[in-house]
């Protein structure tokens, strides 16, 4: 099967977030945060440190569990193992695997999404211009290298979903205007972007709706995601 038909198989249309409340011990990081994400757009995600940005987007790519309060999936509706397999995830987490090549950790990717490695490896060689640095362990690589392989393998199923974490973190000018362009093709296929971003100026062109957080909650000027 091929990335893009598995992807038609799984695609997500809409997110849904009603209530979602996250605690993590004692700290409240958001305190009840409404929002709707359409896919073929670009959602921009804002808010001072410490909002409950990423934990949003934690639970958005089910990495995190609320506290209390829902999301949807539609059509998957609350099925998170469903919606998982049309999330693509970058974050400073990234879930790769240190010891292995980047090209290794893109095959490993592949592998686990039903996906032929050597097809994912191809198209992301050629895609993200992965040059020797991906045949070294990734630990080895810069942090901008390191950024690149993990959005072709955040990207490797062609995921409806994309969410993206800090992405410019640690790129250079052309690496992030790779990225821009990037995320323009994304959307450009129907998949909902979703951003957080220390420079969301970099992206505030791109974008069509946003979601402002304050302090755990959607920001009173700015209603869930308004789409301008
Ligand atoms: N795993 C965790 N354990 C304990 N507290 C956490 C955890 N993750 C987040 N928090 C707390 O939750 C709150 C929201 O954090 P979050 O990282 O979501 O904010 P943010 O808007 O992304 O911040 P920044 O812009 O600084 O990256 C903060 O007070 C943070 O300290």
């Amino acid at each position: 099967m091929t990335s893009e038909q598995q992807a038609e198989g799984h695609r997500i249309e809409r997110v849904v977030a009603r209530g979602l409340v996250k605690t993590f011990g004692s700290t409240v990081a958001l305190r009840g945060v409404h929002a709707t994400i359409d896919t073929a757009r670009l959602t921009l995600i804002e808010g001072a440190n410490g909002s409950g940005k990423s934990t949003f987007l934690g639970i958005l790519g089910t990495v995190i569990r609320p506290t209390s309060g829902t999301v949807t999936y539609a059509p998957h509706a609350d099925d998170r193992a469903l919606a998982r397999r049309s999330i693509g995830w970058l974050s400073h987490e990234s879930l790769a695997y240190p010891d292995l090549t980047g090209r290794q950790n893109i095959e490993l990717a592949a592998r686990l999404h039903g996906l032929s490695a050597q097809t994912a490896w191809r198209e992301a060689e050629e895609r993200f211009e992965l040059g020797n640095f991906a045949t070294r362990p990734l630990r080895t690589c810069s942090r901008g290298q390191r950024q690149r392989i993990a959005l072709a393998r955040a990207l490797v199923h062609r995921p409806s979903l994309v969410l993206l974490d800090e992405p410019t973190t640690g790129l250079d000018r052309p690496s992030v205007a790779r990225l821009l362009d990037l995320v323009v093709a994304e959307v450009k296929r129907g998949a909902g972007v979703v951003v957080v971003s220390h420079e969301p100026d970099l992206f505030r062109d791109l974008a069509t709706a946003r979601i402002v957080l304050e302090r755990g909650r959607n920001a009173v000027s700015a209603p869930e995601a308004s789409t301008t």
